[in-house]
């Protein structure tokens, strides 16, 4: 199975901030996700970090107009189970090849993380040509992507991880630099208390960041 760079280059062409969920009760699941498409951000990557991910998930792959991935996919089991429940596509936090082997084989259309020159050189050498910088700040942030956007120009990256409303049009601006994502925009405070007006303002926001 090939994988699909132009599904997620359309998806990462959508809007340019992906926000990252995590959602513990399901009954948050479709006004949260109603709110992000209103505001403007209709991909929507959500972690498989607690007991209510799978069935987040389903709820919101019905709201119209939301594109729903699943994060945290460090497992065979959460490959299969995120793709029952309606994902999408996928998101690695890094890429060992034997979970590589298994989103292509299940046929999920993968931004794979990265965080090194050697990690994102043998992604693209299987065909991969949007990655998660993951950890983006921790593993350097811009001054990494500048450095790594000379020898290795046909990769785009969305830095995820410390990405926040103070330097995502930083990153933004970089031209290897297709989207970001990050928590900021929903963080789990807001999304208990049910604040759905600070979320698609929030959304909003991000929507209208510019892109280099
Ligand atoms: O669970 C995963 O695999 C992830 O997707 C990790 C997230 O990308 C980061 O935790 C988001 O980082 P912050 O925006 O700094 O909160």
């Amino acid at each position: 199975m090939q994988n699909d760079t132009a599904f997620i280059r359309e998806l990462a062409g959508l809007a340019p901030i992906i926000p990252v969920l995590v959602v513990e009760d399901v009954a948050h699941a479709v006004p949260l996700a109603e709110a992000l498409v209103r505001g403007g951000l209709p991909v929507l990557e959500v972690t498989l970090r607690t007991d209510a991910a799978l069935d987040v998930i389903a709820a919101m792959a019905t709201v119209e107009g939301a594109r729903v991935g699943a994060g945290t996919l460090v497992t065979a089991q959460d490959v299969k189970a995120s793709m029952e429940a309606g994902s999408t596509f996928g998101v690695t936090p890094g890429s060992p090849a034997a979970l590589i082997d298994t989103c292509l084989e299940a046929g999920l259309p993968l931004l794979p993380g990265a965080a090194t020159a050697t990690e994102a050189m043998t992604l693209q050498a299987r065909g991969f040509e949007v990655l998660k910088f993951f950890p983006a700040e921790a593993a350097g942030g811009i001054k990494t992507l500048k450095g790594l956007g000379g020898p290795l120009a046909g990769i785009s990256f969305c830095p995820t991880g410390g990405v926040s409303a103070q330097n995502a049009a930083d990153y933004l601006a970089l031209p290897n630099v297709v989207c970001a994502g990050g928590s900021w925009i929903a963080p789990l405070d807001l999304v208990n208390a049910e604040n759905w007006t600070e979320i698609e303002a929030r959304a909003r926001a991000a929507a209208a960041l510019p892109r280099g």
